[in-house]
């Protein structure tokens, strides 16, 4: 991985406020692309240590910078671990700006992918997921990085 990507693809800060200081002058926007209850794919029951059948709260966005998608994030939150947190309210609200004021916030290792989205048709370089915890709320947050992104800032392909 270049090192352009890297300083993206490891920051373990908030995206959200990454993406809001790269796009100077841009506007930033939060589009919904959908949320509800539903069963998480295998590989992400087996990231949250999670058994197969058990319910779970998904979101899927499009982080825009002037409308156009730089990020594509899915993020699921066990339904048992949910603990009162009303996230449906989010709505066109970054989940990233309510995670990081939980004052015990705690991210798990992230992990790296370079296959794309499976659950978007747009491409890009590199995609990652980490696991946040507060309390015993736990959210599997899984974002893919967009060729649009490459090539508005300018970045290496890779
Ligand atoms: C986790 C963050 O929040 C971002 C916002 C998301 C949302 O609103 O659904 C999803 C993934 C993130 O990229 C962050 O800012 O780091």
């Amino acid at each position: 991985m270049s090192p352009a990507w890297w300083s993206w693809v490891a920051s373990r800060d908030s995206l959200t406020s990454r993406l809001i200081s790269a796009g100077t002058g841009r506007t930033f926007r939060v589009r919904l692309l959908g949320q509800g209850l539903g069963k998480p794919r295998a590989d992400e029951a087996h990231a949250l240590r999670l058994p197969l059948d058990r319910l779970a709260w998904l979101r899927e966005v499009a982080l825009c910078l002037d409308e156009r998608p730089w990020v594509v994030a899915r993020s699921v939150a066990p339904l048992a671990h949910l603990r009162g947190q009303r996230l449906e309210r989010l709505g066109e609200r970054s989940l990233g700006s309510w995670l990081f004021r939980q004052p015990d916030l705690e991210r798990s290792p992230i992990e790296v992918t370079a296959t794309p989205a499976p659950f978007h048709p747009l491409a890009g370089p590199w995609g990652r997921r980490s696991v946040f915890r507060h309390g015993r709320f736990a959210v599997l947050v899984q974002e893919f990085f967009l060729d649009t992104m490459t090539d508005e800032l300018g970045l290496p392909s890779r």
